[in-house]
């Protein structure tokens, strides 16, 4: 089938390239001009594991095409809704004009009453009530909506687009228009459908809740855990080794109870505040007052971060000379958006001390959004004659680093281990000090 995907970052570029590779006609339409013209060559804007050649297959197959030029989705099936709904620049709400726009835009070139059945998919994360409001904006057209949101994760976006864990199709009450919806996201989806991939179909509300509802939770996941690492800090514990036993419970579980310097990128805190700030909006803040709490904690742990930096350098920060290992949210990306890694270093600079920066992938996007800092072109360059290294995003180069290959090129042998991914004993016994997150 045809499909639009409005929108082409993150999320639109995997989505758009993904739909494409299982056999649609994908118009991937954007309003940056550089997006468009790159992705038309085949080369990703950001870095994301295994999603550079599938894109170039697919623009060299002719499935998939990109465009500034909204008139060219008038024959598309279904037209996925994926634009950023960042913080507002004053508040903690979502800034809704990018979705605002792109719905008048499809207003504007679709035909005022449409012949063939075609429905417009809800991606973006939103405020519950965006799909209602939209809905009434359609209407007139005769073009139903469905919200459709996305569990991605970034570093992992390819497999979880094609894989994803389950699909939720938030349906309208009318219906003769949820039909026309769920068979054309159905005939969409036929390929995950077909490998049994769990589908929830729901309403409006509860699709647009069931998102923040699952990254209010992992975020208090995280949250928890890093409350916990205060706590083996104070008596001597190790948090990770508390995560592992209370995570052999299976109502509990393993996953996404890594202590450290906390969440960050262009969902979780964004998020949670959008979510808080939606609830006070309907006069129900307090049943989501505890998020507030879990937004601190997350901001404490940055703090604690270069507290534990100063104490381990006696005290003073002033003239020192900081190698910071990491930039990106996370592994696998290049996404610095509010990464705890970015904020950390900028805190330290902040304290009085120089900061190099090393990211294997990032160093390009934070030269570009911070071109204030100083970014190395190696591991080695970022550490060379550093007072003490701090290790902020957990890439694997780090993790397996011979902490003996880079004794001699420090001035002090310290590290900071903001993420709790190395081995303590490792470093140590090359002679480093070493001070995790609630680790011992
Ligand atoms: N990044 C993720 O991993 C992820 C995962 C799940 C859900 N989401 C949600 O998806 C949405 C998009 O997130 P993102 O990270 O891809 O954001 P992004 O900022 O990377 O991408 C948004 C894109 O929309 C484009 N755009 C803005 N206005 C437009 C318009 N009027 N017409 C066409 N294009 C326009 C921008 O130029 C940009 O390329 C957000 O609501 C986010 O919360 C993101
Ligand atoms: O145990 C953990 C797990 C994660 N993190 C941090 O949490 C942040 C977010 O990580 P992750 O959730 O893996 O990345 P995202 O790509 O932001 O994905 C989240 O946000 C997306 C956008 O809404 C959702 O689609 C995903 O399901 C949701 O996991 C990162 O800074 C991680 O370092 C921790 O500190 N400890």
């Amino acid at each position: 089938m045809k499909i639009s995907v409005i929108g082409v970052g993150y999320l639109g570029a995997v989505h758009a390239t993904c739909m494409a590779d299982i056999g649609h006609s994908v118009i991937g339409v954007d309003t940056d001009a550089d997006k468009v013209a790159r992705l038309n060559t085949g080369k990703p804007t950001f870095y994301e594991p295994e999603l550079e050649p599938i894109l170039k297959r697919n623009i060299e197959n002719g499935r998939l095409r990109f465009t500034q030029d909204m008139t060219e989705v008038v024959d598309c099936d279904l037209h996925f809704i994926a634009v950023g709904t960042p913080q507002v620049a004053d508040g903690n709400a979502a800034d809704m004009r990018y979705v605002d726009a792109v719905v008048e835009s499809l207003l504007a070139v679709l035909p005022a009453q449409s012949e063939r059945s075609i429905a417009v998919v809800g991606k973006s994360t939103v405020p519950v009530g965006t799909a209602a409001r939209l809905q009434e904006r359609f209407a007139g057209h005769g073009i139903p909506v469905v919200w459709n949101p996305e569990f991605l994760r970034e570093g992992f976006a390819v497999k979880d687009t094609l894989r994803p864990d389950r699909i939720v199709y938030g349906l309208p009450d009318d219906v003769e228009d949820a039909d026309t919806a769920r068979t054309l996201l159905d005939e969409c989806y036929a390929d995950l459908l077909a490998a049994k991939i769990p589908k929830v179909e729901t309403d409006f509300a509860t699709a647009e809740l069931v998102k923040v509802a699952a990254n209010a939770f992992l975020a208090t996941k995280i949250s928890f855990i890093n409350a916990m690492s205060v706590l083996t800090d104070a008596t001597g514990g190790d948090v990770k080794k508390l995560a592992e036993a209370i995570g052999y419970d299976d109502r509990i579980g393993k996953k996404f109870l890594r202590a450290g310097i906390g969440f960050g990128g262009g969902c979780l805190p964004k998020d949670i505040r959008a979510f808080m700030s939606r609830a006070d909006e309907l006069g129900h803040g307090d049943a989501l007052a505890f998020l507030h709490d879990v937004d601190d904690i997350n901001t404490r742990q940055r703090e604690r971060a270069v507290e534990k930096l100063r104490e381990a350098l006696g005290g003073e920060l002033s003239g020192k000379k900081i190698g910071v290992l990491g930039a990106a949210f996370k592994p696998d990306s290049d996404d610095i958006r509010d990464s705890p890694a970015v904020d950390i270093a900028g805190r330290v600079e902040h304290a009085g001390a120089t900061v190099v920066t090393y990211d294997p992938k990032a160093g390009e996007v934070l030269q570009k959004f911070k071109p204030e800092r100083v970014i190395a072109v190696s591991l080695e360059d970022a550490v060379r004659d550093a007072d003490a290294v701090m290790v902020l995003t957990e890439w694997k180069v780090f993790q397996d680093l011979d902490p003996s290959s880079i004794s001699d090129l420090v001035n002090t042998r310290i590290v900071i281990d903001g993420r709790n991914c190395l081995d303590p004993k490792r470093w140590r016994d090359a002679g480093w000090t070493y001070v995790g997150m609630g680790r011992k």
